[in-house]
């Protein structure tokens, strides 16, 4: 299954390259998707908007582009969207507007069309069988030969997102037909079979949800249920619930909703006032493996979100354990480079017995801010990121712990940083592998060029860092830290490695032409 990689990573570099450099390090964020419907007696005293705002700002780190939500009341549809935070984008009175019985919301990093208000999800449309509302996370891998497929039904695109095509696909009657009236699960099954990765989406009518989650498992997408008010936890009869919801992480399950468990690859599951059920389960093509993408446990997700019914916090942990077991090293102290670097430096220092401690101060105030057109405005960004704890530095053999190096301006300022502060010897361990290959399933990664993996060595890196080592965890390594525990139940599991190996869940070339 692997493609010709060197094109397609030319055809890559070249669409990316269109993209201005907003993030001055790192990995791309991707988007975030919630649902929730009220059960029980409609209308509702579930403050449906209100859940939906809370739920995006606990999923505002998977995407700071724009937001937006859309409720119904169970007939009409009412939404507010924009770009910007969620907490720039709505107010008490943009809210108090959203009154319904459920809805869906969304938080946007782009990947497929411009960081604008036209492209801002959910996108709404009016079909033939009423209105319909859909969140995205992901790419779609498909998304040129799809649209053309799309455009020659005869129906018309406003944008160039890919989210906007998968809403239109939704509109496309199932070869079938559809002789008991609109028959959804089929529309959505078929939009599954022209286009099998990658996506978690929401899909909003006007009484119910439909949560989705690509065959290959790319994207996560998790289930919830709000309990009672003033139910004590484990007083709670199964079937007592005033609502379900749905997100790409648990984390957006608030001490009111309890985690239920994840949509399976190739699932659609309907959610309606009286319940949820599985409609169907799409396969993949006989051979291929599910591919969830290894990155949410390395980068992306929350520490406390939970996939396949691990917390993301162990997984990193373990990957800092296996680490140490690959690349140890004599050190007096370790660290991390806050934030999601944390968890791997635990691992490290627990397995390896030096002593944990904090050697960069974080400050939280400097996020994603403005375009740096500048390699030295990139790493002056760094250094005002991060400061060193001089009473843990100074003198000391320190491992600095890092989930990942990118374009490697985190590391190379954080290096002089420590060294300054009178660090004796600095030892970078990275708790993923070398970032080399061009990710088509809704990760930003930065153009071959600038990926330092594809510049340097680890040899030549550590040298132009100014380190006295620097080593990375292997890909095996990665992937037995993030199977440790999966082994031992029993359940379906497999890890898209793709930007660390090349070899990608399906054959890009031919996926072109799905
Ligand atoms: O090699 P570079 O291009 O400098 O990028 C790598 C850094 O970017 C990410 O952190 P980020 O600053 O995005 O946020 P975090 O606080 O979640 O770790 C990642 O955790 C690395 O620290
Ligand atoms: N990061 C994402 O998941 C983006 C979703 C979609 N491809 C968009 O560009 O809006
Ligand atoms: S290529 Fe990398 S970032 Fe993209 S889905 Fe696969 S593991 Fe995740
Ligand atoms: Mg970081």
């Amino acid at each position: 299954m692997i493609a010709n990689i060197e094109s397609i990573i030319q055809k890559k570099t070249q669409t990316i390259q269109k993209r201005p450099q907003e993030n001055p390090t790192g990995l791309k964020h991707e988007c975030a998707v919630f649902g929730v419907i009220a059960t029980s007696v409609w209308p509702s005293k579930l403050e449906i908007a209100q859940i939906i705002c809370m739920g995006l700002e606990a999923l505002q780190h998977r995407g700071q582009e724009s937001t937006g939500i859309a409720v119904s009341d169970g007939e009409e549809f009412k939404v507010h969207k924009g770009m910007g935070l969620v907490k720039h984008v709505y107010n008490n009175d943009s809210i108090s507007k959203l009154q319904g019985n459920l809805g869906i919301g969304h938080t946007r990093y782009s990947t497929k069309a411009k960081s604008e208000v036209i492209n801002c999800q959910p996108f709404v449309v009016h079909s033939i069988h009423g209105a319909l509302a859909v969140a995205h996370n992901g790419e779609l891998v498909n998304c040129s030969s799809l649209r053309k497929k799309v455009l020659e039904r005869g129906i018309g695109l406003s944008t160039h997102s890919d989210s906007e095509l998968i809403t239109q696909a939704l509109c496309l009657n199932p070869p079938e037909g559809e002789i008991n009236g609109p028959d959804w699960p089929a529309r959505i099954k078929h939009l599954m079979l022209l286009a099998p990765l990658s996506y978690s989406l929401v899909i909003m009518l006007k009484d119910r949800i439909y949560a989705v989650r690509d065959p290959y498992g790319n994207r996560p997408l998790c289930l919830g249920k709000i309990t009672p008010l003033n139910s004590p936890e484990k007083e709670l009869n199964e079937d007592q619930c005033d609502g379900w919801v749905v997100a790409s992480e648990s984390c957006a399950f608030l001490s009111f909703t309890r985690y239920v468990r994840e949509v399976h690859p190739g699932e659609i599951v309907e959610m309606t006032k009286d319940g949820i059920r599985t409609v169907d389960i799409i396969k993949r093509p006989e051979g291929n493996a599910q591919a969830f993408c290894i990155f949410e446990y390395v980068y992306f997700a929350r520490p406390n979100s939970l996939f396949e019914g691990q917390e993301v916090y162990t997984v990193r942990t373990n990957c800092g354990r296996q680490l140490a077991l690959e690349h140890p090293v004599e050190a007096d102290i370790v660290g991390s480079v806050p934030e999601s670097g944390n968890a791997a430096a635990f691992g490290y220092a627990t397995q390896a017995g030096i002593p944990f401690g904090e050697l960069l101060t974080k400050n939280n105030y400097v996020g994603r801010t403005f375009i740096q057109p500048s390699n030295r405005l990139r790493q002056l960004n760094v250094t005002l990121k991060f400061s060193p704890i001089l009473t843990n530095v100074e003198g000391k053999r320190v491992v600095l712990v890092d989930d990942s190096i990118v374009r490697g301006n985190t590391i190379l300022q954080l290096v002089h940083m420590l060294r300054k502060a009178g660090a004796k010897e600095v030892h970078i361990r990275v708790a993923s592998p070398p970032l080399k290959f061009p990710c088509y399933m809704g990760i930003n990664i930065p153009t071959k060029e600038e990926l330092i993996a594809n510049q340097l060595d680890n040899l030549d890196l550590t040298a132009k860092i100014g380190a006295n080592s620097l080593a990375y965890l292997s890909v095996d390594g990665l992937v037995t830290a993030v199977q440790r525990d999966l082994k031992n139940r029993n359940i379906e599991y497999g890890h898209c490695v793709a930007c660390l190996t090349g070899k990608y869940p399906v054959d890009i070339n031919s996926s072109t032409q799905w």
